[in-house]
Formats: structure tokens, C-alpha cells, sequence
């Protein structure tokens, strides 16, 4: 399998001071759909642009489909779909996606992109009467009208209700069907895991994959017992003094590799209720990493 993109060494920071990207390596498959996971601010979008050429590393190198990013030969064969911008309001969808149409030389088919991004109610609509859902869906049309080989999705579901964004998934999938390469960031793991072939995390200015980070691989998979239960926290944690608890109102939730010495010993010493043992989904291992600032 080629690869699409390749980033060697980059660093790069808005200021000197604050290094955003750090000798940040990354290598994307062609035909797969790539997600990048990571905190407000992480420097998603950051690295989106420096794929794109807009803008250029302190140092490093960027190769897209084996050429500098801000070439013409990229510009050919990628397409964007950034973050909410703005279009002139009084412009039709129809004479929108004409429009652009028109500075390709071997635009999409209108009819497939106008399909493929589920447009047809809304040709006749100038942008300023869309909702955010439906300009998604536009930005993601304009993103498609020269048949690129790469497409950027900045947060594409972002405003969508769930319909819309079951539509997108499906657009998304149809894209890598036709083998594209498809870069999306999003906030949604389930999203993520839902579409794409490689999960990242960019966080402290490197990318990795997502099962590779030591402190999910500690928390992920585990067991999660949870339990209802009228005794307090002191006691059950003086019963269980090594045991992962925290606790909300009587509901009490375990995290643990081994369940099973834990749930003979609450079986057999506590009046627990509403026992449930879970594995502990990814979903719930990544927020877990999340909210603990690691990532
Ligand atoms: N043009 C700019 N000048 C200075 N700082 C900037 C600029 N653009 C972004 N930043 C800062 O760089 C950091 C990374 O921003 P970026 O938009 O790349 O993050 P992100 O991961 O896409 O965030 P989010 O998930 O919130 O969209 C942020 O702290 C942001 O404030």
C-alpha cells in the first residue's frame, strides 16, 4: 500500500515560545480513512493546514502523494472541508457547487456530488437560509467537486442532527469505497471508531496511534463492576483498599483486570444491588485518559 501523506520531524509553533507540534512523525495510508482524535486545542486543525500548505513547519518535511503540499499537483487532488466558514449569503447551493465545479478541470459529476452529499432539497436555498447541518453538507460538496484523491474533514458532523450525520458516515464510507483517503478530526471516539481504519490522538504535539499510548493500554480493556450500595465510600475503600472506586450518590463503580476475587468479596461481605459487570469499551477507556489530562 502507497502512502498518501508523510510527515517527517515537524515542529511548529504560533509562537517561538509554545511549540504546538514537536518532532511530529505520521505516515497515511492511500485508500484509508484516517481520524484524529485529541483535546480543544491540541492542533488539529493546525496540522490539517500544514498538510494542506497553508501553513509551512518551522522545520520538517511534508510530502503529499509524494509532492510539497502547497503545489500545484496537491492542490489538483485535495480537497478540504474545513471548520464552519462563511459563503456569500445570497448564493443558490446549485450555483455554489456550479461554481466551484468550474476551476477543476475533471470536476465530479454534479448529480454524484449533489447525491453523494444528499443535496437535492436544497439546490434552490441560498446559503444564508441553511441550517449548520445543511452547510456542513455544502462545505462537504465543495470539497468534493474537483474528484480529489485526499479529502480534509475538519470536525464534518459538527451542528448535524443524528440523520444528517448517519448521512455523512455513509458519504464518508462511499468515499473510501472509491479508495480515497480520507482525513477526519472529530471529537466523537464512536465516530471515529465508526468510520475510520487508524485511530490517532494528537496530544503534546505528537500523533499516535491510539491503541499504542501506554496509559490506554493500562486502562483499556478492563472489567467495570458497577453496584448500588447504602454503605460509604470509607468502608467499602478499607474492604477494598487497591481497588480503582469511585463513587456517585450509592452508585459505585469498579475498574479492574481481575473482577472476579472483587465480586466474591462484595457478594459475600456487602449488601450491594443493580450488580453489573461490563468490559470497559474504548469510548469509555479514551474519555477516561481524557479527563485525567493525560491526553
Ligand atoms: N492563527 C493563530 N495564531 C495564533 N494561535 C493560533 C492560531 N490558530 C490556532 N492557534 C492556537 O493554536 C492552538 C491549536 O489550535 P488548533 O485550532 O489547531 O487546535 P484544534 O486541535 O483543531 O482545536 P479544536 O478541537 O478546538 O478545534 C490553540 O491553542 C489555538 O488557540
Amino acid at each position: 500500500m502507497n502512502s498518501a501523506i508523510d510527515l517527517s520531524n515537524i515542529n511548529f509553533g504560533y509562537r517561538d515560545s509554545n511549540p504546538l507540534l514537536a518532532g511530529l512523525n505520521l505516515t497515511l495510508q492511500q485508500g484509508q480513512v484516517h481520524a484524529i482524535l485529541g483535546q480543544n486545542g491540541a492542533g488539529k486543525t493546525t496540522l490539517i493546514n500544514i498538510m494542506l500548505g497553508r501553513i509551512k513547519p518551522t522545520s520538517g518535511q511534508v510530502r503529499v502523494l509524494g509532492h510539497p503540499p502547497d503545489s500545484l499537483f496537491c492542490r489538483q487532488r485535495v480537497g478540504a472541508m474545513m471548520q464552519l466558514g462563511g459563503l456569500p449569503l445570497h448564493i443558490k447551493v446549485r450555483e455554489f457547487i456550479e461554481l466551484f465545479s468550474s476551476y477543476h478541470q475533471h470536476p465530479t459529476p454534479l448529480d454524484d456530488i449533489i447525491s453523494l452529499c444528499q443535496l437535492e432539497g436544497f439546490l434552490q436555498q441560498t446559503f444564508d437560509t441553511l441550517s449548520g447541518g445543511q452547510k456542513q453538507r455544502l462545505f462537504m460538496a465543495i470539497a468534493m467537486v474537483g474528484d480529489p484523491d485526499i479529502i480534509f474533514l475538519d470536525e464534518p458532523s459538527v451542528g448535524m442532527d443524528v440523520e444528517s450525520r448517519q448521512q455523512l458516515w455513509q458519504a464518508i464510507l462511499a468515499l473510501k469505497q472509491q479508495n480515497k483517503t480520507v482525513l477526519l478530526t472529530t471529537h466523537y471516539l464512536h465516530e471515529a471508531e465508526t468510520l475510520a481504519d487508524e485511530l490517532l490522538v494528537l496530544r503534546e504535539g505528537k500523533c499516535t496511534n491510539l491503541t499504542d499510548i501506554p496509559e490506554l493500554a493500562n486502562i483499556y480493556p478492563r472489567a467495570q463492576i458497577k453496584f448500588t450500595c447504602d454503605l460509604p465510600e470509607v468502608t467499602l475503600l478499607d474492604a477494598l483498599p487497591m481497588v480503582n472506586l469511585s463513587v456517585e450518590g450509592n452508585k459505585f463503580t469498579i475498574l479492574t483486570n481481575e473482577p472476579n476475587p472483587i465480586l466474591q468479596r462484595l457478594l459475600t461481605q456487602f449488601d450491594v444491588h443493580n450488580l453489573q459487570v461490563a468490559p470497559m469499551s474504548l469510548e469509555e477507556a479514551y474519555l477516561s485518559l481524557m479527563n485525567n489530562g493525560n491526553a
